[in-house]
């Protein structure tokens, strides 16, 4: 089952907030992750896909499907929510058959489904339990059983960790994966949490006041951000603003540095972008792109130490990531240094 979001916009009633123009397309058995700074509409998405707020423009449809008209329980749509929202009334094995007695499965046939999820997610030892004596973690997987149980055609996550402590997150990111790829389910995951986001998707979008700024894989996204925007909210970086000089250089006002410039010409306005990973510690006198300064504030993380390195003149300082801090430069291997558009 594909989904496609074809030039959809929506405004909530009465205020100029919502979706402008989104088009995007999650393929049959893809997750593509939705993320963006709080308010840029990445719930308001999934809220029109599964139906829970009608009235867009432009087109959303399931394997070519139109769904604008159909109502919430008829799109077939599984979905699971930051906050469990499991029936506290119903046992582990009742929720997870809910929306199939809903579907009037008959009731051994859905027991049976009930009992096969609730193994594939883990807690096949604990469908007569009550629901409040689970853990977070595992009332997640319940959410998650009962999603699919119903067979969905499109599957959405919303924020479905971020309840959940850092321990558990991790595992259960990686669970959550691994399903989704065995149910070959078609996946829009939602996520304020951009590792979460890069760690689990197959494609990433990235979402700003309503408007879709790039959609791509992960790496992608991280080594070619489309604009400054992408780059500041997509992993760490140093980003600087800079005129190219020559065909193969820009000008930082401090510092010359050798760069790929592709078709600019010179007197063009970029950013330059740096990421952490890429900036070598005291490399040798002469060498291209050499920075001289001093290190400023450290963060030690155990593998690595993230620390700033000043060089004077810069408007900020670097970023970078090594097992010890540069002494006296740093240094950027050219193919490193990524210029932006302004
Ligand atoms: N029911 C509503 N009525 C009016 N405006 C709303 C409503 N719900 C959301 N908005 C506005 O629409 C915009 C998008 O909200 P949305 O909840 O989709 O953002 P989000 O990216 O999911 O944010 P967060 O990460 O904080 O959950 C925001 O400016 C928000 O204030």
């Amino acid at each position: 089952m594909s989904l496609v979001l074809d030039q959809v916009s929506y405004r909530y009633p009465g205020t100029t907030q919502g979706l402008h123009d989104i088009s995007l397309d999650v393929r049959t058995g893809e997750l593509v992750a939705v993320i963006g700074p709080s308010g840029s509409g990445k719930s308001t998405l999934l809220k029109l896909v599964s139906g829970l707020e009608t009235g867009h423009s432009g087109r959303i449809a399931l394997d070519g499907e139109d769904l604008s008209n159909k109502p919430v329980h008829q799109r077939h749509i599984g979905m699971v929510f930051q906050s469990y929202a499991l029936f506290p009334h119903l046992d582990v094995l009742d929720n997870v058959a809910y929306g199939l007695k809903l579907r009037k499965m008959p009731a051994a046939e859905r027991t049976r489904r009930a009992q096969e999820l609730l193994d594939v997610v883990g807690l096949g030892d604990y469908a007569q339990r009550a629901v409040a004596q689970l853990s977070g973690g595992q009332q997640q997987r319940v959410a998650l059983a009962r999603a699919l149980a119903i067979d969905p055609r499109a599957l959405l996550l919303d924020e479905p960790l971020s309840a959940l402590d850092a321990s558990v997150r991790g595992h259960l990111r990686d669970q959550i994966r691994a399903i989704q790829q065995r149910f070959n389910a078609t996946t829009l995951l939602v996520t304020h949490d951009q590792e979460e986001a890069l760690t689990m998707a197959d494609r990433v979008a990235v979402m700003k006041d309503g408007r879709l700024l790039q959609i791509a894989a992960p790496r992608e996204l991280y080594e070619r951000p489309a604009s400054r925007a992408v780059a500041q909210f997509v992993g760490l970086s140093t980003l600087l603003p800079a005129t190219v000089c020559a065909s193969d250089r820009v000008d930082l006002g401090f510092a010359e540095l050798a760069a790929p410039t592709g078709s600019r010409r010179p007197g063009a306005a970029v950013h330059v972008l740096i990421r952490p990973e890429h900036i070598q510690g005291d490399p040798p006198a002469g060498s291209l792109n050499r920075l001289t300064g001093r290190a400023g504030a450290q963060r030690f993380l155990g593998a690595l130490t993230r620390y700033d390195f000043e060089v004077p003149g810069a408007s900020r300082p670097f970023l970078a990531d090594s097992a010890w801090p540069a002494r006296e430069a740093i240094g950027i291997a050219p193919e490193h240094v990524r210029l932006l558009d302004d």
